[in-house]
C-alpha cells in the first residue's frame, strides 16, 4: 500500500496512526499544511468535513482520524481476531477517544486555568485502563496482540507524560504498558527520529 497523509506539522491526531504505521514496516508520504495556506480556505473547502487530518490509501480517501486507525487496523491485522474482540476493541478506542476530547478541550480552551484540577482529575480517567491492563494476559488492551486502540492509548499517555510528568507514578501496569510499547524496535526509531520528535504535540505549542 501507499499512504498518503495530509495534516497540519503536529503530533496531534496522527502520533497514533504514524506509530502504527511506523511499526508495520510501511512508508508514509506526508503533505504538511501551513496554518497560513489552511488560511486561505481552498484546501479546507475540498475536504469532506472541512477538516484535517486526511488520510489516503491508493485510491481510497478517508478523514477523521479513527476511520484511519481502524482502517490500518483491518489491514494489518490488528483489530481481534473475532467479532466479539474487534467490539472490545471499538470501546476501547471510543473511551481513549473520550479521554483524548477531554485533552484537547483542556489544552486550546483553558490551558492557564484548567491545567492543574485537569491533572488532579486525570488519575480517574487512567484507573480503568490500569485495570484492563493489569488483568491482561498478554499485556494489549483486547486479545493477544497489539491493535489499533492500543496505539492510540499509548499516543495519548505519552502527551500526558509530558503535561504531567508523573501521572502515571500510581499506575504500574500503564507504566509498564507504555515502556513495552515504546521499546518495539520501529515505535523506538520512530520516536527517536528528529523529525517526529521536533513535531509540537498540539496546534497552539500547548502541551
Ligand atoms: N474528528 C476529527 C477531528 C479533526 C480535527 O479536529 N481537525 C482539526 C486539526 S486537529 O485538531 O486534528 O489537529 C482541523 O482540521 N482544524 C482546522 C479547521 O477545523 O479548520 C478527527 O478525528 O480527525
Amino acid at each position: 500500500s501507499s499512504y498518503t497523509l495530509t495534516y497540519f506539522p503536529v503530533k496531534g491526531r496522527c502520533g497514533a496512526l504514524k506509530m502504527m504505521l511506523a511499526d508495520n514496516g510501511q512508508q508514509l508520504k506526508e503533505n504538511l499544511v501551513s496554518i497560513e495556506d489552511w488560511m486561505k480556505g481552498d484546501l479546507k473547502g475540498s475536504c469532506l468535513f472541512g477538516q484535517l487530518p486526511k488520510l489516503e490509501d491508493g485510491d481510497l480517501v478517508l478523514y477523521q482520524s479513527n476511520a484511519m486507525l481502524r482502517h490500518l487496523g483491518r489491514k494489518h491485522d490488528a483489530y481481534g481476531k473475532t467479532v466479539c474482540e474487534a467490539s472490545r476493541i471499538d470501546m476501547m478506542n471510543d473511551s481513549v477517544e473520550d479521554l483524548r476530547l477531554k485533552y484537547i478541550k483542556m489544552i486550546y480552551q483553558e490551558y492557564d486555568t484548567g491545567k492543574e484540577a485537569y491533572c488532579k482529575d486525570l488519575p480517574n480517567h487512567l484507573k480503568p485502563f490500569e485495570c484492563i491492563l493489569s488483568k491482561s494476559k498478554s499485556g494489549f488492551l483486547v486479545g493477544e496482540k497489539i491493535s489499533f486502540a492500543d496505539y492510540n492509548l499509548f499516543d495519548l499517555l505519552l502527551n500526558h507524560k509530558t503535561l504531567c510528568s508523573t501521572c502515571l507514578d500510581s499506575f504500574p501496569a500503564l507504566k509498564s504498558y507504555v515502556d513495552k510499547i515504546a521499546a518495539r524496535p520501529k515505535v523506538k526509531a520512530l520516536l527517536e527520529c528528529e523529525s517526529f520528535k521536533k513535531l509540537p504535540i498540539n496546534g497552539n505549542g500547548k502541551q
